[in-house]
């Protein structure tokens, strides 16, 4: 019996940006076994090439047109910065029966240049998504097939959006492995704010303060995996993180505002010898922090 064709409605599939994302979702298609064309965009002739060479796309070009033109379906997966420049060059280029989605890790700015890239037509075919899965890597050798296997991805349509763009999308995650979920752009913001952009600024923080202290060398030198643990994500593109929370700047504001509080409510403990209140804070933390343990394993079964 032939397996089922994947995404067999999809003569050619377009990914522009091929790094961690784009070229995981290219090798995560491949080794789904997607059969028609792949094409990447690029910034340089020489990433067109690399890209080839490392059998991530079929054919690859450092020009959005070239790329874009032909394509059934776009997957947008370039840095937060690029946004605006690269929605409008797609918006010149794709094909009015083409489906268009992105990766980015905040939505409400997404949708927002998405607007002013897009006629009312275009916008329609747009399906804002986020792939709730990645590492600290970045660029074109970063990606992997297994990326999004078991991992969620958050696609925010509105009323709007056309319902065949939609489970078009939807169709390609599910390939990938991954679980779909829908949410409004703004409730994803709040949500991602809290258990992404806010680690990652935590991160960053804790590396970049203890970095700054005069027993630095010893402090990194015995740091336990505790440590590593906590601080992996501050190896993480901070150009990226820089724009990401840039671009989710209330909702960030917002849940650093709840942390502030609450570790000024430990630090009270502390310095006063609250030891129940400590133990409280704690307890509480170990509780939820089991229970979201639990609930992913028993997801990835
Ligand atoms: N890094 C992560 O773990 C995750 C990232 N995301 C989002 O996915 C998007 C991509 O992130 P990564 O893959 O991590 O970044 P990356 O830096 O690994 O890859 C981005 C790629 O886009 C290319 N690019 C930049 N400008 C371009 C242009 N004008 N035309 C064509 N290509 C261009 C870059 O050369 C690079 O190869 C971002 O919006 C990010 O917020 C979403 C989930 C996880
Ligand atoms: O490296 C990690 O653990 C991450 O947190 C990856 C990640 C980065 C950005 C996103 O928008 C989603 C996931």
């Amino acid at each position: 019996m032939n397996p089922t064709p994947v995404l067999s409605e999809f003569d050619r599939i377009a990914i522009v940006g091929l790094g961690l994302i784009g070229g995981s979702v290219a090798r995560g298609l491949r080794a789904a076994g997607y059969a028609g064309h792949l094409v990447g965009a690029v910034t340089s002739d020489a990433d067109a090439a690399r890209a080839v060479a490392l059998e991530l796309v079929d054919t690859c070009h450092a020009d959005i047109a070239a790329a874009v033109g032909p394509a059934d379906l776009v997957v947008v997966a370039t840095p937060p910065a690029e946004l605006d420049e690269v929605l409008s060059e797609v918006a010149g280029v794709c094909p009015a029966h083409a489906v268009i989605t992105d990766t980015g890790s905040s939505k409400t700015s997404v949708v927002e240049a998405a607007a002013r890239a897009f006629d009312a037509a275009a916008m329609a075919r747009f399906v804002p998504g986020h792939p709730i899965a990645g590492t600290e890597n970045s660029g074109l050798e970063a990606g992997f097939a297994t990326l999004f296997t078991a991992r969620r991805v958050i696609l925010t349509p509105d009323e709007t959006t056309d319902p065949a763009a939609l489970a078009a999308v939807e169709a390609m995650w599910s390939a990938l492995g991954a679980q779909v979920s829908h949410m409004t752009a703004a409730h994803h913001d709040e949500v991602l704010a809290a258990t992404s952009h806010l680690p990652h600024v935590l991160a960053y923080t804790l590396v970049d303060t203890l970095a700054a202290m005069a027993e630095r060398t010893e402090i990194f030198a015995y740091a336990a995996g505790g440590f590593a643990d906590f601080t992996r994500i501050a190896s993480s593109d901070p150009a990226l993180w820089r724009d990401i929370v840039k671009a989710n700047r209330g909702p960030v504001l917002h849940t650093l505002d709840a942390y502030m509080a609450q570790l000024q409510d430990v630090r009270s403990a502390i310095a006063s010898g609250d030891d129940h209140h400590l133990h409280d804070i704690f307890e509480r933390a170990k509780t939820a922090r089991d229970g979201f343990v639990l609930q992913r394993e028993q997801n990835e079964r």
